[in-house]
C-alpha cells in the first residue's frame, strides 16, 4: 500500500508541531523516521498509522482519503500492524496466547513464531522472557494478519544494542517479503538498515536519504 502525506499541519492546542510535511511511503519499504525529541516524529507516525488526524492536508492510502476507505476498524484490522516502544502484552495470557488473540487465522501463529525465533517461548508469560524476547512477540502480534505496513513508535527504545540491531534485522527481511515498516526512532543505527530515512527537524522534514 502506498501512503502519501500531504501539506500535513499538526497543532496540538496553539503549539504548531508540524509545518507541512510531504512525505510518500511506498510499498513495502522500510522507511524511519529520525530526528531529535520533539522534532515531531511520533505526530508523523500518528497521522500515517490513521491513529491522528491533520490539523491540516490529508493522508491518502492508495490514493484514497480515510473517509474514503469505508471502516476504519476494519480497515486498520486488515493493512495495518502497529508496534510500540511498551510491548502492550497481557500478562496473563502465554507469548502464544497474545498472538493468536489478534489473529484472523490462528494456523498462522506456530510458524510465525517459528520464524521469528521465539517458538521454544511460545508458553512463557511475557514476565518470563528477556525484553528482546517480549518485542519479538509484539512485533509477530503486529506481523500476524499479513499487513501491508506495520508502524513502529520508538521500537527498540527499551533494547541493548544487540537486540535493537535484532529487530531492524527482522524488519528488514519482513519489508523483503513484502511488508512495509514505518519506524519512528531516536537511534541513528537504524539508519544501515532502512531503505528511505525521514529526517525531521522542528516539525518539517529537513531531509529525505535514501
Ligand atoms: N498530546 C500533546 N499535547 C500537546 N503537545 C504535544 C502532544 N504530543 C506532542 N506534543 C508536542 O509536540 C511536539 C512534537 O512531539 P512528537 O512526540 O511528535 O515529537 P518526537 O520527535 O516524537 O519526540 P520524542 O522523540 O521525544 O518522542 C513536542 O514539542 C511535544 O511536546
Amino acid at each position: 500500500m502506498k501512503i502519501e502525506g500531504h501539506a500535513l499541519e499538526h497543532f496540538y492546542g496553539h503549539e504548531q508541531v508540524l509545518r507541512g510535511v510531504d512525505v510518500v511511503i511506498e510499498p513495502g519499504s522500510f522507511t524511519a523516521i529520525i530526528g531529535e525529541s520533539g522534532s515531531g516524529k511520533t505526530t508523523l507516525l500518528s497521522l500515517l498509522s490513521t491513529l491522528l488526524q491533520p490539523t491540516k492536508g490529508a493522508v491518502t492510502y492508495d490514493g484514497k482519503s480515510l473517509g474514503e476507505l469505508g471502516n476504519i476498524d476494519r480497515f486498520r484490522r486488515e493493512h495495518i500492524g502497529f508496534v510500540f516502544q511498551f510491548h502492550y502484552l497481557i500478562s496473563y495470557l502465554t507469548l502464544r496466547e497474545n498472538i493468536a488473540l489478534a489473529a484472523l487465522d490462528p494456523s498462522l501463529v506456530d510458524p510465525l513464531l517459528g520464524e521469528l525465533g521465539i517458538e521454544k517461548l511460545a508458553r512463557r508469560y511475557s514476565d518470563e522472557v528477556s525484553g528482546g524476547e517480549r518485542q519479538r512477540a509484539a512485533i509477530a502480534r503486529a506481523l500476524i494478519n499479513h499487513p501491508s505496513v506495520v508502524f513502529a513508535d520508538e521500537p527498540t527504545g527499551n533494547l541493548d544494542t544487540k537486540n535493537a540491531l535484532g529487530v531492524y534485522e527482522l524488519f528488514k527481511r519482513f519489508s523483503h517479503e513484502g511488508t512495509g515498516f514505518v519506524v519512528a526512532s531516536h537511534d541513528k543505527k537504524i539508519a544501515d538498515y532502512a531503505d528511505i530515512i525521514i529526517e525531521m527537524e522542528d516539525g518539517i522534514v529537513k531531509q529525505i536519504h535514501k
